[in-house]
């Protein structure tokens, strides 16, 4: 049988019906603009299998976007062997629950339902097209619309609270989590019972005021020590369930934080790029902190007070059916305008913590940045910004106040009105003979434990509402997986390692901003042992090189190899702890000791290495000019230490692993001259033997290079091949030495001829100082 699908967008439709199901061979390539014919080799039933996949925004591959088909009408239905259409559409009718049943369905796009309507259309338009033309089979004419846009960011895609993963982690604590909930079931069920033993004693006591018959402390003694057991017994309940609930809280707590700062720190560096470093640490403190009160709340207050409510209304109603259907109409009216009232509160509260959240960012700005704000004498300036958003906190905070105590005031009120209303009610029940005063005492402190427990209540639901946001946020990041593993993949034996680099045509954006193109075919080899220095001008991509180089982003074409092989092919956590090593213009140490940090590079590395590497490093002798030595705590971001020390200790951390290749982004250029000058003599022994990619800013830098390379619009638009003693002259006279700052250099001595996109290849230098520019092909590798 041949069947006819028409559509406006046939590529999409044609992705669409792809893929799920007994394929449809098409015979004819889906193009866009024109009406395209398919003929289908499956039977009519199949046919409509695809299409009413695309048509509930089912997709066979996971994670594709799905594609949002609307059946438009139904029309030029042609069929060659005439079978009658009804057969299709009751095969649309037994294949439609198969199909709900098979495939993946997609989140429904906000405020419509779409596959329903699409079922509805197809149900209602199908029977009219196939009645006009039903000996011609059928063809649908779809039309696509646009897919939408890639829903990403927290702010377009509500996450849902992952409880398959709350599940793992309170699995491993569910037997002490049990005997907490049934130890605070026993505590709100010993709660329930002393209302009524306290209506008993009221009962003794009204009997002896009114009878002064026999002894008030041996009737009301068994009473009394059944009343000091309950609470003692609640007592105990309440501290054991506490205590239990605590540790598992505690404990699931813990896991969380630890299951999710490793699951960040796995995460690509394109994601750190996109995320504020203080938002992360808020789920891994405030987030899971909020997560886990919430969660002890709900099950010691939360269950108790279910518990409590529940056995209090039974006890109510014992005592006295009419005043329990008072309480019923009067308490959840007054819960209703304090939950309210509550609401609000709760919105004010957090306007106020943000407010103060607001004080404290500028507040750790400027002590953060307390050099800056002296070398700027804007203490002033600083102090005033503290002032003003603290003056708004203190506003917000003193509304609160107030707010809080019109509350409590009103409900004390309401509370008191309630007790005023019961008794009235109750003491003409008693008066009437249908109450006892022990049963109107017992009903009164029931139903001041319902009123509490539902106030309880109350509060909790806006704590739990707080809590599984919290929670949702904690477990969004939890189960995000990076595009880059940290680990896997092949590693070179050390005794086959060349180092030898090269880019093959590589493309690149970064992934926050795609369509901004930072490397367009970029070729580039670096040879093995041989320094290359990249330079160009600021922004043009040197960074981004070496960041691909450590493979902290994938290129978005092209490969990037180590001695053949794709990086991707690599693993990732051999190639940056084993084979490359980098030292950036910031150097970023940690607060603990110079040991530590130097160790950092090489976990194992015994303290004769870390000796070695910081020798190598010309750190060595500052180092042990400190009283403390290698023991020396160097601070936060290692503060305590001038520019040149903390990098030459980067240095040191960076050599200790003993790398294959380093790259040096633009290592001196903070430097005054003499640390300058430290530096580049522990570079330049460094480099020996490595392969290294140099970026530079100054001449000084390159001085040594085998090979210069100017980067610009993304491409390699120089490269000059020279020996390290020439370097520097053909450098001072090619258009690299714009890209290059140093007041130092002497001026160009000689301007060579070139052109944009060519190579230009250093012949001998004759006489010495002089040389010839020769023209080659852009791209060519270096000898
Ligand atoms: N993490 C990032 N996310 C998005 N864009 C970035 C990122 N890092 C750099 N860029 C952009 O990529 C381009 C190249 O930046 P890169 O840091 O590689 O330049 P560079 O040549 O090293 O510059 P400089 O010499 O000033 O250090 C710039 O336009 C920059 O704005």
């Amino acid at each position: 049988m041949k069947l006819m699908l028409l559509s406006t967008n046939h590529r999409r439709v044609a992705r669409g019906l792809s893929g799920w199901g007994p394929e449809p061979t098409w015979n004819r390539q889906w193009s866009k603009g024109e009406a395209a014919v398919a003929g289908c080799s499956c039977s009519p039933p199949t046919m409509l299998v695809h299409l009413f996949r695309v048509g509930i925004r089912g997709s066979p591959v996971p994670g594709k976007p799905l594609l949002p088909l609307r059946f438009q009408t139904f029309s030029a239905v042609r069929s060659r062997d005439g079978r009658p259409s009804s057969c299709l559409l009751g095969a649309v009718a037994r294949l439609r629950a198969q199909l709900r049943a098979r495939l993946p369905r997609a989140p429904p796009a906000p405020g419509r339902s779409p596959s329903a309507w699409r079922w509805v259309g197809a149900v209602l338009l199908g029977p009219v097209v196939l009645s006009k033309c039903p000996r011609r089979g059928l063809v649908a004419l779809c039309e696509a619309e646009a897919a939408p846009p890639a829903r990403s960011g927290p702010g377009v895609v509500e996450p849902r609270f992952n409880w398959k993963l709350f599940w793992q982690f309170l699995r491993p604590h569910l037997l002490v989590l049990g005997a907490a909930v049934v130890l605070a079931l026993g505590a709100a069920l010993v709660n329930v019972q002393i209302p009524l033993l306290l209506g008993q004693l009221v009962e003794i006591v009204a009997k002896y005021t009114r009878d002064h018959v026999g002894s008030f402390l041996t009737e009301s003694r068994s009473l009394g020590t059944h009343l000091l057991i309950l609470y003692g017994l609640q007592g105990l309940l309440t501290f054991g369930y506490l205590v239990l609930l605590s540790r598992v809280g505690e404990r699931v707590a813990a896991d969380m934080r630890r299951a999710l700062f490793s699951n960040l720190l796995r995460q690509d560096i394109a994601f750190f790029d996109a995320k504020k470093t203080g938002q992360l640490v808020s789920r891994l403190t405030t987030d899971v902190q909020e997560f886990k009160s919430s969660f002890k709340l709900v099950v010691s207050q939360g269950l108790r007070s279910c518990t409590q409510v529940a056995g209090c209304l039974v006890t109510l109603s014992m005592l006295s059916t009419r005043l329990t259907l008072l309480l019923m109409v009067a308490t959840p009216a007054l819960m209703g305008a304090g939950t309210l009232m509550g609401s609000a509160l709760r919105k004010l509260s957090r306007q106020c913590q943000e407010q103060v959240a607001r004080a404290t960012a500028v507040a750790d700005e400027a002590l953060g940045n307390v050099r800056t704000v002296r070398a700027f004498a804007m203490e002033q300036r600083e102090e005033e910004l503290y002032g003003a958003e603290l003056g708004g906190s203190r506003c917000k905070a003193e509304e609160l106040g107030r707010g809080i105590a019109l509350f409590q005031g009103l409900s004390s009120i309401a509370f008191n009105c309630m007790v005023l209303g019961t008794l009235c009610i109750g003491g003409s029940l008693v008066a009437g003979q249908q109450l006892t005063g022990g049963d109107l005492m017992s009903f009164l402190v029931a139903s001041q434990t319902v009123q509490r427990s539902m106030a309880n209540l109350s509060v909790l639901f806006g704590q739990v509402v707080r809590g599984l946001s919290a929670g949702t946020r904690v477990f969004e990041y939890m189960t995000l997986s990076p595009c880059i593993p940290l680990s896997g993949g092949h590693c070179i034996p050390r005794e086959h390692l060349r180092g030898s680099i090269t880019f093959h045509n590589v493309c690149f954006s970064y992934p926050c901003r795609p369509g901004f193109h930072v490397l367009r075919d970029f070729t580039l080899t670096l040879p093995p042992g041989k320094i290359v220095a990249l330079v160009g001008q600021s922004g043009g991509g040197k960074t981004t090189v070496a960041s691909l180089l450590e493979r902290f982003y994938d290129p978005t074409a092209g490969t990037v190899t180590l001695d053949g092989r794709d990086l991707r092919t690599l693993d990732p956590s051999w190639l940056r702890g084993q084979v490359i090593g980098f030292i950036s213009q910031e150097p970023v140490l940690f607060g603990t000791t110079i040991m530590e940090n130097i160790r950092f590079g090489k976990l194992d590395a015994s303290d004769e290495e870390v000796y070695a590497a910081a020798r190598e490093a010309n750190a060595h002798e500052f180092i042990t000019s400190f009283p403390e030595g290698y023991n020396t705590v160097v601070g936060e971001r290692g503060a305590t230490l001038s520019g040149g020390q903390k990098q030459r200790l980067a240095i040191a951390r960076a050599l200790v692993k003993q790398p294959s290749v380093l790259i040096l982004d633009e290592a001196t250029s903070a430097l005054d001259s003499e640390s300058e000058r430290l530096v580049q003599e522990a570079l330049d022994r460094a480099s020996a033997g490595r392969t290294v990619l140099v970026i530079a800013h100054r001449l000084s830098t390159v001085r040594g290079a085998h090979q210069i390379v100017v980067l610009a619009h993304g491409r390699v638009c120089e490269l000059w091949l020279s020996g390290a003693a020439s370097s520097r002259a053909a450098l001072l006279s090619t258009s690299a030495a714009p890209y290059l700052v140093s007041a130092s250099e002497p001026p160009a001595q000689h301007r060579a001829q070139q052109s944009h996109g060519q190579v230009l290849e250093e012949a001998e230098l004759d006489p010495p100082g002089q040389y010839l520019p020769t023209l080659s092909s852009p791209g060519r590798a270096p000898a």
